[in-house]
């Protein structure tokens, strides 16, 4: 028999290295383009005749130009993070929730091996680098990933159902436990090439109201903290009457009552993603369509100052147009065209939504995809929307958000002051009732203007505000009246 020593060994293996270059060299200059491609074809199929075993491919992004990030790559995703992080050689990390702690994942061409009722297989990440020789501005926009999941021919029937099904539902809870929560905006569509092909852009939503924080008539805060538990827990209800899971309110009153802070309370209760829908920057209806695909379940969708976004009312349309005549009929001809000119330039530089379109995003077919989500529309002047907007159905329930009463400022002394009590409460409470002031006034001045100030100087500061707003509304009042 033959020993070979280390030596020779490399240099058998070395010599053998260059000989397979060499060949592959000329099977690349020599070759026809054609005709290696239908080898590389045929020698795969052969390969895959004589292999037992099966590959499935998982894309992050489909063909689709409609899907945002493939589901079911970022399930996988999640359920490996929690596996392969133990096994895995070459990882990757990513900050995780809150910041605190690093996640960590499979990095690019790592395999690690999974076991499922006694059968191994392996799952490998990879990802196409695309062959084109031209120069993007922001690299690795284009190149794809996928999961590659490995196993024996034996298995098919075991891994196609229970397993695969037992990765998406591991990684979704993974995906939910683990996830940061994000405030999501709209992109402009002019610049949506940065951001991998998805319309929404985000960053950490990190609000830190919470309902105890949020002064406002408790048995109202109540119903609406009880609706909000009834909704997340009433999946199945919804399936039941055939209604998509989604609910809709509308959240009205003067500035300063905590509108966007009843959303953030909301989403902090709720543990869900906010996606705040700035409806100026979208182009049209089909944009608003796209917008609406990409949003995960679990969310709240947000419009703000709904009156200000669009050209919904009726009233404000007659006006202008009443405005326009006016112009004419006082004979300023030129003046008139000009400015209707530039209006048609506004108009068309501004958003084309319709209201038929709101609707469809609202309650239309479109709205069921996703599920799982709140739909929330600000304004400070509900009278002024159109009817068809506000009736009942499309926005479930309808949420004044009012001027601070006594209550709603002992939420706040406590918030702000971590006061319960205080021979000044009285006489506060005497001018509450008579004064409109909005609990952003109150915790304004509630809240210490130097580092030595003391409760009481806060509150002395408040009731000389509340003075103030009193002689303010009186006047109004007595105007209203007449
Ligand atoms: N009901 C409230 N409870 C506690 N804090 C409040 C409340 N309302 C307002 N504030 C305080 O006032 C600030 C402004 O409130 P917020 O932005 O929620 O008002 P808004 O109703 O959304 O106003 P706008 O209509 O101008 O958007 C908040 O930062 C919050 O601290
Ligand atoms: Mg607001």
């Amino acid at each position: 028999m033959m020993m070979m020593t280390t030596g020779e060994l490399w240099t058998t293996l070395g010599s053998t290295a260059g000989t397979i270059m060499v060949v592959w060299a000329m099977f690349r200059q020599y070759i026809p383009y054609d005709i290696r491609e239908y080898l590389i074809k045929y020698g795969h199929q052969f390969m895959s005749f004589l292999s037992p075993y099966i590959e499935i491919t998982f894309q992050e992004y489909t063909d689709d130009f409609f899907e945002g990030r493939n589901n079911v790559y970022t399930t996988i995703e999640a359920y490996l993070i929690s596996h392969s992080s133990n096994f895995a050689k070459r990882l990757k990390a990513d900050a995780g929730p809150n910041d605190r702690n690093l996640v960590f994942s499979m990095d690019d061409y790592e395999e690690v091996t999974d076991e499922f009722q006694g059968v191994k297989l392996w799952w490998s990440s990879n990802k196409n680098v695309p062959m084109s020789s031209s120069i993007t501005f922001y690299p690795g926009s284009d190149e794809k990933r996928y999961y590659k999941l490995k196993f024996h021919k034996r298995h098919r029937e075991l891994i196609t159902s229970s397993y695969l099904n037992h990765v998406r539902e591991e990684g979704k809870a993974v995906g939910v436990r683990n996830r940061q929560r994000k405030l999501y905006t709209n992109n402009k569509s002019d610049d949506w090439y940065r951001y991998r092909g998805s319309v929404w852009s985000h960053v950490v939503f990190e609000h830190p109201a919470t309902f105890q924080t949020l002064a406002m008539d408790p048995v109202k805060k109540k119903e609406i903290v009880d609706d909000l538990i009834t909704f997340s827990k009433s999946k199945e209800y919804y399936k039941k009457i055939g209604k998509a899971w989604k609910r809709g309110y509308l959240l009205y009153g003067p500035p300063g009552t905590g509108k966007s802070s009843m959303i953030a309370a909301m989403a902090n209760f709720l543990d869900y993603d906010i996606y705040d829908l700035e409806l100026t920057t979208v182009k049209d209806n089909t944009e608003l369509r796209k917008l609406l695909i990409e949003i995960s379940s679990k969310s709240v969708v947000v419009i703000e100052d709904i009156d200000c976004s669009l050209d919904l009312t009726g009233q404000r349309r007659d006006k202008k147009k009443s405005k326009e005549e006016k112009e004419k009929k006082e004979g300023e001809a030129e003046v008139a065209t000009a400015i209707k000119k530039e209006k048609e330039k506004a108009k068309d530089e501004e958003s084309k939504v319709t209201l038929s379109g709101l609707l469809n995003f609202i309650d239309g077919l479109w709205s069921a995809c996703g599920g799982e989500r709140l739909i929330v529309f600000t304004t400070n002047h509900v009278d002024q929307l159109d009817p068809a907007l506000t009736r009942r159905g499309r926005m479930d329930k309808h949420i004044e958000m009012s001027y601070c009463n006594y209550e709603g400022f002992k939420v706040l002394a406590k918030n702000y002051l971590d006061l319960e009590s205080h021979p000044l409460f009285n006489t506060i409470h005497g001018l509450m009732d008579e004064t409109q002031i909005t609990p952003a006034d109150v915790a304004e001045n509630l809240m210490p203007k130097s580092l030595g100030d003391n409760c009481k100087e806060c509150l002395e500061a408040l009731i000389r505000a509340l003075q103030v707003a009193k002689k303010e509304t009186k006047p109004k009042a007595e105007n209203t009246e007449e």
